[in-house]
């Protein structure tokens, strides 16, 4: 208690009485340079990823660090909120420092879910399943983990430039091999017929978690789907983009334009109001 207590003094100012912007700025940059080593490191280390794990544990137990900590700390007294999806996603943060190249979807999948699936995890408990949801807890969980899925999977896609040129395939090594893709034609960047036929199948296999997300959304309570709806439509027409662009994900950006954004936030709320499809379908 005595640690947690001085770790709230930064700079000489008691943040647990400060809820000044500054303070808040302060401590961000602190907790920033906690995390990557040194200020002006612009890499996350191992020894940056195990502190990070200990603050999670301590927090956990009621000795936040900082304000952001402490705001966690209070989440999970408030929802029942499980250690085990933070500690992937550090997990997960550890195997990217590690990895560069996925063997095949199954590698691919279990990466997705260390560092996004658990996203969707730790979501439910707060946004919350609806009273009236005929579902049971593991769909919702699993629709869950799905939208974290199918997110990473587009943000793969989108990306695959941007990575490459940081040394990086997030794309299963044997469906690559199979379409007579190599690490150097990704290098490289040329889209070919291909490489149009290899994103097709992986746009396909985004969507599907898109579908089984969907199925999950109507089960959230009422006041949670117009967010995970928005995000949903929202990130899902990145994939329209990156066709749009004839797959050229190597130098161009996938990006969904303001007009489309503000279009889909009504219909997200359009959604947001049917009845869960667990009482939709025995209504039938
Ligand atoms: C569907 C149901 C039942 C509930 C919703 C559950 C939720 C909220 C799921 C969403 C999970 C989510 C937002 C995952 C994040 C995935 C993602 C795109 C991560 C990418 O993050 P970065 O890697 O930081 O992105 P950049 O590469 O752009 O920096």
């Amino acid at each position: 208690m005595e640690l947690t207590r001085s770790c709230l003094v930064v700079h000489g100012r008691d943040l647990a009485d400060d809820r000044g912007a500054a303070a808040r700025h302060m401590v961000w940059c602190r907790r920033t340079d906690e995390l990557v080593d040194g200020p002006n490191a612009s890499h996350i280390t191992p020894q940056a990823l195990d502190r990070w794990e200990r603050r999670l544990e301590d927090l956990f137990a009621g000795r936040p660090y900082d304000m952001l900590d402490a705001a966690l700390s209070d989440t999970i007294t408030k929802f029942p909120i499980d250690i085990q999806p933070f500690k992937d996603m550090i997990d997960g943060m550890r195997t990217d420092l590690k990895k560069a190249r996925y063997k095949n979807f199954d590698e691919l999948y279990m990466y997705c879910y260390y560092v996004a699936g658990t996203v969707g995890l730790m979501s439910v408990p707060v946004m919350g399943i609806a009273p009236e949801s005929k579902a049971t807890a593991e769909s919702v969980y699993g629709a869950a983990l799905a939208l974290g899925l199918a997110n990473q999977l587009t943000n793969i896609l989108r990306d695959v430039g941007e990575d490459a040129r940081r040394g990086r395939i997030y794309l299963p090594q044997d469906e690559l091999a199979e379409a007579g893709l190599s690490d150097e034609d990704i290098f490289k960047g040329v889209v070919t017929d291909k490489w149009r036929k290899f994103m097709k199948r992986q746009i396909k296999r985004a969507r599907m978690f898109f579908e089984e997300a969907e199925r999950g959304v109507t089960e959230l309570r009422k006041e949670s789907r117009w967010p995970v709806w928005a995000s949903l439509l929202l990130y899902r027409q990145i994939l329209d983009e990156i066709e749009a662009n004839d797959y050229n994900n190597f130098t161009k950006r996938a990006y969904v334009g303001k007009a489309k954004k503000v279009l889909a936030l009504p219909v997200a709320y359009g959604k947001s109001l049917l009845l869960p499809s667990s009482l939709r379908n025995n209504q039938t």
